[in-house]
């Protein structure tokens, strides 16, 4: 049984073939060595943990620590270049004879089969026109310690989450922005304003900025202490989502019988992690909801209590760190980019002058703008493999790939042919946001910051260029990408300055 185990688990390791001779009487000294190795690996992991990748310290509180960390994760590879080989090596045409063999990677991991989707037309097939079938969710044991059954992401396709998805739609809707973009405004001229001052501290700046906006949206209350506390504990939950969610970071997700080991059992600790972690699940679902009720008129307050509260705590874990990726793309693509920083400040210049702020009505001109944003997301995809689908039948999950000339080039010209809009090319909006009905609800929310907000705000008001060391020298900048759940472009320093004292002026 040992034996059979080890094996299994085995094949996320470089050390299968050697675990494939493996035999009942060797089973001791090797459990002994993996228990010495999982030692030396929690102390690895301990310390990497007590960090984020942008180097910011993780909010106080659980759970930043995997069980069996990288033993079983995947080689430091980008992942879409693993699965691009996968699916020259492993592809099927099982499916559907509509489906060439290379749009479609079959795949049978301990028992549970995984299908990667490599194409637009595959994803349309499987994830849109078979909805119904492919719209269910990936429920891990973990998400039990960590209480997230308030959580609408990973809710199955029943009338349950029906009725959180009509009552995102309700408050996220193209009517509903005008409603925000007071608060949004409101939020981004006190961070430009403290960028002026500070420009030194430009990543934890835009963070505070999107943390505030996101939590004042949801609740409705405009007092930084009161939403940055709450920040704190979100942010917790969201890293313990982000940890499980992560194949193989947590052995109870492949053993689900160690739910039941209980927390004061020797090495057991992740289990208090997790639970502690739920506990701020469960909080940070119910306590603000109610506080904010008893200060503020909100109109999801109007609404079905449970509904509404989960509604609310999902949009800053949802939308905050997602977005927050989605613009440090943008920036470093700015920054290794002059020339394009130089022609969408041109145009922005041609186009509203330089006596005012951009207001959001004016990005419908500004094509070239639109164009940069478009292509930082395509360059920088924020979830390259959205959030899995799971099929009620015997069909599939997940996506990837779609060609576009020169991918890894950052080239918003590409929009463009013969002076004009390029149609042959594929919105890079396909994909962004996810497929089929569980297509992102927020999504007109994070164009709106994004566009609207941001990008027109950095181009037409600052200059964004490589950092420098302590000597004065440019520090160059290298596009890495962190990727877990949500890829994050790896630290980079930037030095973000108003284009002149005019504009500085213009912030007030
Ligand atoms: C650049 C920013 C964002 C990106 C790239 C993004 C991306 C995604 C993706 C890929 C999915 C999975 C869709 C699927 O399963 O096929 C998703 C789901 C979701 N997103 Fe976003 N998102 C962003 C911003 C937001 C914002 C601002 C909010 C909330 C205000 C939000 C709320 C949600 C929710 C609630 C779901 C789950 C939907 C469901 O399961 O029915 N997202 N998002």
């Amino acid at each position: 049984m040992l034996t059979t185990i080890l094996r299994q688990l085995s094949q996320y390791t470089p050390l299968h073939d050697w675990f494939i001779g493996l035999s009942s009487r060797n089973v001791a000294p090797v459990l002994v060595a993996l228990a010495l190795g999982l030692g030396l690996l929690l102390r690895c992991t301990m310390r990497k943990a007590s960090q984020n990748a942008w180097g910011l310290p993780l909010p106080p509180g659980p759970p930043h620590m995997p069980l069996v960390g990288n033993l079983f994760q995947m080689p430091q590879v980008d992942p879409w270049i693993v699965y691009n080989d996968w699916a020259k090596k492993y592809s099927t045409n099982t499916f559907s004879e509509h489906i060439s063999s290379r749009d479609i990677t079959y795949l049978e991991v301990l028992g549970q089969r995984i299908v990667i989707l490599n194409s637009v037309k595959s994803i349309t097939n499987i994830l849109e026109k078979k909805a119904v079938n492919t719209s269910e969710r990936l429920w891990m044991p973990v998400f039990d310690l960590l209480k997230l059954d308030w959580s609408f992401p990973f809710m199955n396709y029943t009338l349950f989450w029906k009725a959180h998805r009509k009552h995102f739609h309700q408050h996220l809707g193209p009517m509903q922005m005008e409603i925000y973009r007071p608060i949004i405004e409101d939020q981004t001229i006190k961070y430009l304003r403290a960028l002026v001052k500070n420009p030194h501290d430009f990543c934890l700046q835009t963070r505070s900025w999107l943390g505030l906006t996101f939590m004042r949206l949801s609740y409705g209350i405009n007092d930084a202490q009161w939403n940055e506390n709450l920040i704190v504990k979100a942010q917790a939950v969201h890293q313990g989502f982000s940890e499980a969610a992560i194949a193989g970071h947590y052995l109870v997700n492949s053993i689900p019988l160690l739910r039941h080991v209980p927390a004061w059992v020797p090495g057991a600790g992740w289990r208090k992690r997790l639970e502690a972690a739920g506990e701020l699940s469960r909080e940070v679902s119910r306590v603000p909801f109610k506080q904010a009720k008893e200060q503020v008129t909100h109109p999801s307050y109007e609404e079905r209590a449970t509904i509404a509260r989960n509604v609310a705590a999902i949009g800053y874990i949802a939308g905050a760190d997602t977005t927050l990726s989605a613009l440090y793309g943008l920036i470093i693509a700015l920054a290794m980019h002059p020339e394009v920083m130089a022609k969408a400040q041109n145009e922005m210049d041609t186009s509203i002058g330089t006596d005012r702020l951009p207001q959001p009505e004016d990005y419908e001109r500004l094509l070239f703008v639109q164009a940069v944003v478009k292509e930082s997301t395509r360059w920088h995809t924020v979830g390259p493999f959205a959030l899995l689908h799971v099929s009620k039948k015997d069909e599939h999950s997940c996506r990837i790939l779609e060609r576009f000339p020169d991918p890894m080039s950052f080239k918003p010209e590409r929009y463009f042919k013969g002076g004009k809009h390029n149609k042959e090319l594929l919105d890079p909006e396909f994909g962004i946001f996810g497929y089929g009905r569980q297509m992102c609800p927020g999504r007109l929310l994070a164009k709106d910051i994004i566009l609207a907000h941001f990008a027109m705000c950095m181009i037409s008001l600052f200059n964004i260029k490589p950092g420098r060391d302590e000597h004065g020298k440019e520090i160059p900048l290298e596009y890495k990408v962190a990727s877990e759940v949500i890829c994050t472009p790896a630290p980079y320093q930037v030095e973000v300055r108003p284009r002149s004292a005019n504009d500085a002026a213009l912030i007030g």
